[in-house]
């Protein structure tokens, strides 16, 4: 989310309703008959799988309880994982993540956002005057792309910007996890904001499938449809300031972290990852008990949270005033603000003064713009990039909590 200085307004991202369509399968096409070698590397590993294989290679109908065990088998089949690095853009404004989609695969790089659910790319239904550099996805060059006939999409974010296309199902592959059968949303309208916005080719949701915007049948996000192959359902963010971060899937890395997780459950309710941070401080002050109820949003790039706490911490930085010209809060560049520090369950997370430090508002530098504002009008708080590229956030889905970290 560009929540950009002078696009603080409130609005809200899309809400979609129930259910998902099973992402469907494609039988064999065609038949091949190969001289058959010894395979050296094959382990037999299970006998209903292999009789299971042999009853279908000779069109015998599998019997009920063989197919029953094969299925057993394959859910307790090893699992995989995945990890794919993410760039930030200037200013951390978003950070942007390659994706494959389609037969050959067109590559195309999108925001990854778990403050919404569509995966929706710039395509060759849009009209050329909205393309400004994007790379588009051109379903008519995938020869695994399958119109979903009939469905659509339109979203609205909380910057104001939308995109609506219709939908298609294809391969989506993100580092070395590979989804068959994804809804993948061409654009055929995006707003000014997506245009003006070269390197961006649109959005990956990694909130919850609730709020995917498809009608009239809603669709799963990559997550939903991957976790079942991920060795356990979570993905976890290490976004940077100013430096290429990632997001992994299906493991937690030692390495990534510092310290312990300090782990908060998740109400998906709305369709967000929601937490309930039980307090904050301001610089070393001790910690103040005041529950903030927010978001973990990749896809925004501040830290929103309720006014009065907003007012607290900049009421401590010298020469901070709202600027309504801004949209914001400013303060002098220099000196560096306070570290601002929030609760995650009996932990804390430090956003440090440093990182408050937004940007520049004018080519002298003399005046900064706040990487913390209000949440006014939205409805929630979210804890945009400024509180996440300070830590290492695991979303977990198996246990609907978020664990934070120090990194
Ligand atoms: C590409 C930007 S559109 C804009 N430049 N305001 C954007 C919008 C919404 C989300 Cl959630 C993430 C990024
Ligand atoms: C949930 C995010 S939008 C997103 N990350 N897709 C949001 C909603 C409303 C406002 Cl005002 C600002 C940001």
């Amino acid at each position: 989310m560009l929540l950009y200085p002078t696009l603080l307004t409130a609005a809200f991202a899309a809400t979609g309703m129930a259910a998902a369509a099973p992402a469907h399968t494609t039988g064999n096409k065609g038949t091949a008959s190969l001289v058959q070698v010894r395979n050296p590397n094959f382990e037999f590993r299970h006998g209903p799988l292999a009789l299971a294989k042999a009853y279908q290679k000779f069109g015998a109908p599998i019997p009920e309880d063989l197919r029953a065990a094969v299925a057993r088998f394959r859910r307790n089949q090893k699992r995989q994982t995945g990890t794919v690095e993410t760039d930030a853009e200037k200013h951390d404004v978003e950070y942007l993540t390659p994706i494959s989609i389609g037969t050959p695969p067109q590559d195309l790089i999108v925001d990854f956002d778990t403050g919404s659910s569509d995966l929706w790319v710039f395509s060759t239904e849009m009209a050329a005057k909205d393309i400004k550099g994007q790379a588009v996805y051109d379903p008519n060059n995938s020869s695994t792309s399958e119109k979903l006939q009939g469905s659509t999409w339109q979203i609205t974010y909380g910057d104001g910007s939308s995109s609506s296309g219709d939908v298609y199902l294809d391969t989506v592959t993100i580092g070395n996890l590979t989804v068959p059968n994804q809804a993948v949303e061409a654009a055929k309208k995006v707003s000014d904001e997506f245009t003006d916005d070269p390197n961006n080719d649109g959005l990956l949701g990694l909130g919850f499938s609730s709020i995917n915007t498809v009608q009239p049948t809603p669709q799963n996000t990559f997550f939903d449809n991957v976790k079942k192959n991920l060795d356990t359902p979570l993905f976890t963010t290490d976004l940077k300031h100013g430096a290429p971060g990632s997001y992994n899937f299906g493991y937690i890395d030692p390495a990534a972290y510092i310290g312990n997780i300090s782990w908060t459950p998740v109400d998906n309710s709305q369709g967000f990852w929601g937490f309930t941070s039980p307090g904050y401080a301001v610089g070393t002050e001790t910690l103040r008990n005041h529950s903030i109820s927010g978001i973990a949003d990749t896809g925004t790039t501040l830290l929103l949270l309720p006014k009065s706490i907003v007012k607290a911490y900049y009421s401590e930085v010298q020469g901070a005033q709202y600027d309504s010209s801004q949209g914001g809060y400013v303060f002098p560049c220099s000196p560096t603000p306070p570290d601002f520090v929030f609760g995650v369950n009996n932990g804390i997370v430090t956003v440090p003064g440093d990182m408050v430090l937004y940007a520049p508002i004018d080519s002298a530098n003399q005046n900064c713009f706040g990487g913390i504002q209000s949440d006014t009008g939205i409805g929630f708080s979210i804890f945009g990039d400024v509180a996440l590229k300070t830590s290492f956030v695991v979303f977990d889905a198996g246990g609907l909590q978020l664990g934070w970290a120090a990194k």
